[in-house]
């Protein structure tokens, strides 16, 4: 079995093509353009999702099958058609990275099931043993992991920024900064919501300010 190296990959503005416009295709470009890449998609129809992105000029589409030299400039490639000869083409002519839907073993990165929560993502992956196993357990995740918790960590961004500039005394801060993640703030943040999640620690923001705790 592979040991993938986890990692999290800036695409903003880079060259992705999707060769294939089926449903699974739809879903590598989903995310894709969620992480603001530049999509083209290479197929010679479009599932309706596919086409409505067409149409709202949130992809590039190049309508007809695979040809060599299509790729030749992206920085990640996925191959999604139903055709398995086309896919082990598309792996063999990329130039860099390259996601193989029905090959994983052509491909030098794999997609994993993913849970968005404002600045934190949580990625599962069964390095290809179980795609299924890999969505139940984002699914449990999400529930564990609630959307309260995306809008704690956007507004953790802003309050450790604040930490840094005014908690000079570098254990105090790391203290802080620790508890804000603490067992007991997850709690909270559970079983009485964001909003008194956020009162608990700017209260000992404050309290940690006039040297009261
Ligand atoms: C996580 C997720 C991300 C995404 O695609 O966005 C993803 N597959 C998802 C769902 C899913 N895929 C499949 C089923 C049916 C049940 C089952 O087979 O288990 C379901 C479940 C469903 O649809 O409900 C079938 C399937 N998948 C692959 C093959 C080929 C093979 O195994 O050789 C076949 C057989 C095709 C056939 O039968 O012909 C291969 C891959 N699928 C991967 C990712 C990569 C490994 C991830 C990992 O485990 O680490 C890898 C290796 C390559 C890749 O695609 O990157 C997404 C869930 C998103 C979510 O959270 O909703
Ligand atoms: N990785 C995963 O998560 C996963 C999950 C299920 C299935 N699969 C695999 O993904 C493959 C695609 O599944 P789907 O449901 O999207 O199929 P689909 O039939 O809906 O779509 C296939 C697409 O490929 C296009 N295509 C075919 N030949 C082409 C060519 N030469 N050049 C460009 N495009 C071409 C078709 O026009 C169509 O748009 C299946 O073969 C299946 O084995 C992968």
């Amino acid at each position: 079995m592979t040991t993938y190296y986890p990692a999290f990959i800036n695409l903003i503005g880079k060259k992705c093509v999707v060769v294939g416009g089926g449903k699974i295709a739809e879903r590598k470009v989903l995310s894709l353009l969620n992480a603001g890449a530049n999509v083209t998609v290479i197929s010679p129809d479009l599932s309706s999702a596919l086409e409505r992105y067409k149409n709202r000029g949130k992809i590039k589409h190049i309508k007809r099958g695979y040809k060599k030299g299509d790729i030749k400039n992206a920085f990640l490639v996925i191959a999604a058609t139903s055709d398995e000869a086309i896919n082990s083409m598309v792996s063999k002519d990329a130039p860099f990275l390259v996601n193989v839907v029905d090959r994983p073993e052509l491909a030098n990165f794999i997609v994993p099931s993913v849970v968005n929560r404002g600045p934190m993502t949580i990625a599962v992956s069964t390095s290809g043993a179980s795609p299924a196993m890999a969505k139940a357990v984002r699914k449990e995740l999400e529930v564990f992991y609630n959307k309260d918790f995306g809008q704690y960590m956007s507004f953790l961004k802003q309050l450790r920024e604040r930490a840094i500039k005014e908690i000079p005394n570098k254990k105090e801060r790391e203290r802080f900064l620790k508890d804000v993640a603490s067992r007991e703030v997850f709690n909270i943040l559970r079983e009485k919501g964001i909003i008194a999640a956020k009162k608990r620690v700017v209260e000992k923001f404050r309290l940690l300010k006039k040297g009261l705790c």
